[in-house]
């Protein structure tokens, strides 16, 4: 079952070309990455897709019905704030209590619920962030850069939160990250987006690209390796690129 398919998404900013051309769909059940360089188009290709902003050209077409729960970057919520985490779940939709406290503790933060938030850890913070999206029993989990601040350990702890949510709910996950060992081996479908869809495949697939080796022990060099591997076309986005 396709949960959405995007067909020739193209999106400008007045005359800035920011997405061209961009294809794929997802099913159920996948977990889906989008990797590419800062300013690439990754925010807004998931801003898209939970219709916060239309696309100018092309067509985003969704299962009837689909339910998006979307896990932010950042929350933007005042720190000095008094909010405990149940007023949190509790601002966007009513649920019970007994809703909240399992939703807490499917995304590992059990009994969470008279904690400040300004008390709580960076990885607890987007623990309870997925909490939130989970409480709408979503379809589709969409997560933007999730882990960002996040130590290593905080990383992978995360990303295996996420698969046991999949495992237990069914839901197709889609997150832009820069964690890109770590979301290799958790993706079933990696895709690199620069304004276009660059490449895309499974993990396997690009981890037999030579650049992938580069991703080991070079940090951000190596990672960037992976965008230009086997480009022989342009990214100045300009009309006639590729
Ligand atoms: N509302 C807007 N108006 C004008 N330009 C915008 C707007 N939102 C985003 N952009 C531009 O679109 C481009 C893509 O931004 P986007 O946030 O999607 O990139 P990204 O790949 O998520 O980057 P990063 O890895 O830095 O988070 C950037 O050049 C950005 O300045």
């Amino acid at each position: 079952m396709t949960l959405f398919t995007f067909g020739s998404v193209g999106l400008s900013f007045g005359d800035s070309a920011i997405l061209k051309s961009v294809s794929f769909e997802m099913g159920a059940g996948e977990i889906v990455t989008i990797v590419g360089p800062n300013g690439s188009g990754k925010s807004t290709l998931l801003r898209l897709l939970i219709g916060s902003i239309a696309p100018s050209t092309g067509r985003i077409t969704c299962q009837a019905g689909l339910r998006i729960g979307y896990v932010p970057q950042k929350l933007a919520l005042d720190p000095t704030l008094p909010m405990t985490v149940d007023r949190l779940l509790s601002l966007r939709r009513r649920a019970s209590r007994a809703r909240v406290a399992q939703a807490l503790q499917e995304a590992g933060v059990p009994g969470f619920e008279r904690r400040q938030i300004s008390a709580l850890s960076g990885g607890q913070l987007q623990r309870v962030m997925l909490a939130r999206a989970l409480l709408g029993e979503p379809d589709l989990l969409v997560l933007d850069e999730a882990t960002q601040g996040l130590d290593q350990p905080g990383v992978a702890a995360f990303y295996r939160q996420i698969e046991a949510v999949r495992q237990e709910h069914g839901c197709g996950i889609l997150m832009v990250s820069h964690d890109l060992h770590v979301v290799m081996s958790a993706s079933d479908r990696v895709i690199c987006l620069n304004g276009h869809i660059c490449c895309q495949g499974t993990p396997q697939h690009v981890v037999s690209a030579p650049e992938y080796r580069a991703l080991f022990g070079e940090g951000t060099g190596g990672a960037l390796a992976l965008y230009s591997h086997h480009h022989d076309h342009r990214h100045d986005h300009k009309e006639g690129a590729q």
